[in-house]
C-alpha cells in the first residue's frame, strides 16, 4: 500500500526509537539519530527504510503494540500482556458494546475500538476533563473516533447506558462501581477489572460476589523478557517486575447464582 498524505505510520529507529507519526506535507520528525522529512515518507510503502544522519527509518504499520510505545500518555496506561488476556476474558467481540473507565490515555479504549470493529462501540468514562481530552486526541490520531463515545463522569455514581456487554474497569476504588456495572450488563455480560495492588484484589472480588457475579477469578499474569546472546541466553535483569491483577465476573442470570456457591 502506497502511503499518502494523512496515513499514520510508525518510525522505527531502534526498540527505543518509536514514534508514531501522522503524514503531513512540509513536516519532519526530528530525532537525535537525524531528521527525517515525511515529505520523503509519502509515496513509499509500509515497511520501507530511509536513511537518516545517524541511522535508518523503517516505515512501519501502526500495529497495536507499536501504537503502545509511540502513544503521548500522560497516564500510566495498561500493558498489552493484561490487556490480551482481559479481552479474551470479556468474550469482546465484532460488534460488540463495552463501557470503559477511567479513560486514561486511552490506550485501553484504543485496543477494545480495534477489537470490537466497525460495528462495535466502547463509551469510555473519566472524571477528568484532561485526560479525555489527551486520550480523544489518541483516539483520533490513529483513526478510531468512529467506535468510541467520550463521557465525562463518576462511574461510581452513575453509568447512563444499558444491555452491555462487558464493562472494562481500570480506576483506583472498582469495588465502589460493582453495582452500577452489574445493573448495566446483559445477562451473562462479563465485568473486567484491573487493579495493581493485593488489597483492592480482595475488595473488588468480595464486592463482585455481594453482587451476584458469578465465576469470578483473581489472576495475575506473569512475563519475562529474554536477552538472547549466543552462550548467555538468560532472563533480563531489569524490565517491569509488576504491573498488577485482572479479575473477571459475569452477571448471573435467573437462579445461576446458586450454582455458583
Ligand atoms: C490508570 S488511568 C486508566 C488508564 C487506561 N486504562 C489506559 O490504558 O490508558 C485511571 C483513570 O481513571 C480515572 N478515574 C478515577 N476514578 C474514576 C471514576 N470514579 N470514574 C471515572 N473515571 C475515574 C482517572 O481520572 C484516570 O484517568
Amino acid at each position: 500500500m502506497v502511503l499518502r498524505e494523512g496515513d499514520l505510520a510508525v518510525v522505527w529507529i531502534d526498540p527505543r526509537r518509536v514514534y508514531l507519526v501522522k503524514l503531513t506535507p512540509g513536516k519532519k520528525l526530528d530525532t537525535d539519530k537525524g531528521s527525517l522529512s515525511f515529505d520523503d515518507v509519502i509515496g513509499k510503502e509500509y515497511g520501507d527504510a530511509i536513511e537518516i544522519s545517524k541511522g535508518r527509518a523503517f516505515i512501519m504499520y501502526p500495529y497495536l503494540d507499536y501504537i503502545y510505545d509511540g502513544l503521548h500518555r500522560p497516564s500510566q496506561v495498561l500493558y498489552p500482556k493484561d490487556i490480551g488476556y482481559m479481552i479474551f476474558k470479556s468474550g469482546l467481540r465484532p460488534g460488540s458494546v463495552v463501557v470503559e473507565a477511567g479513560t486514561g490515555s486511552g490506550f485501553l479504549t484504543i485496543s477494545l475500538a480495534h477489537f470490537l470493529g466497525e460495528s462495535g462501540k466502547v463509551i469510555t468514562y473519566d472524571i477528568r476533563d484532561d485526560m479525555q481530552e489527551r486520550a480523544k486526541r489518541n483516539v483520533e490520531l490513529v483513526g478510531l473516533s468512529d467506535r468510541v463515545v467520550f463521557k465525562k463522569g463518576d462511574v461510581r455514581e452513575r453509568i447512563e447506558e444499558e444491555n452491555i456487554d462487558s464493562v472494562f474497569l481500570d480506576m483506583p476504588d472498582p469495588w465502589l462501581v460493582a453495582e452500577n456495572a452489574y445493573r448495566i450488563l446483559k445477562p451473562a455480560g462479563t465485568i473486567v477489572v484491573f487493579v495493581p495492588t493485593v488489597d483492592q484484589v480482595e475488595k473488588t472480588f468480595l464486592s463482585l460476589k455481594k453482587c451476584r457475579f458469578i465465576d469470578i477469578e483473581a489472576v495475575e499474569l506473569l512475563l519475562r523478557e529474554y536477552q538472547v546472546k549466543e552462550n548467555a541466553t538468560r532472563p533480563r535483569s531489569i524490565g517491569v517486575t509488576h504491573t498488577g491483577y485482572v479479575i473477571t465476573g459475569r452477571k448471573s442470570i435467573k437462579g445461576s447464582s446458586e450454582i455458583s456457591e
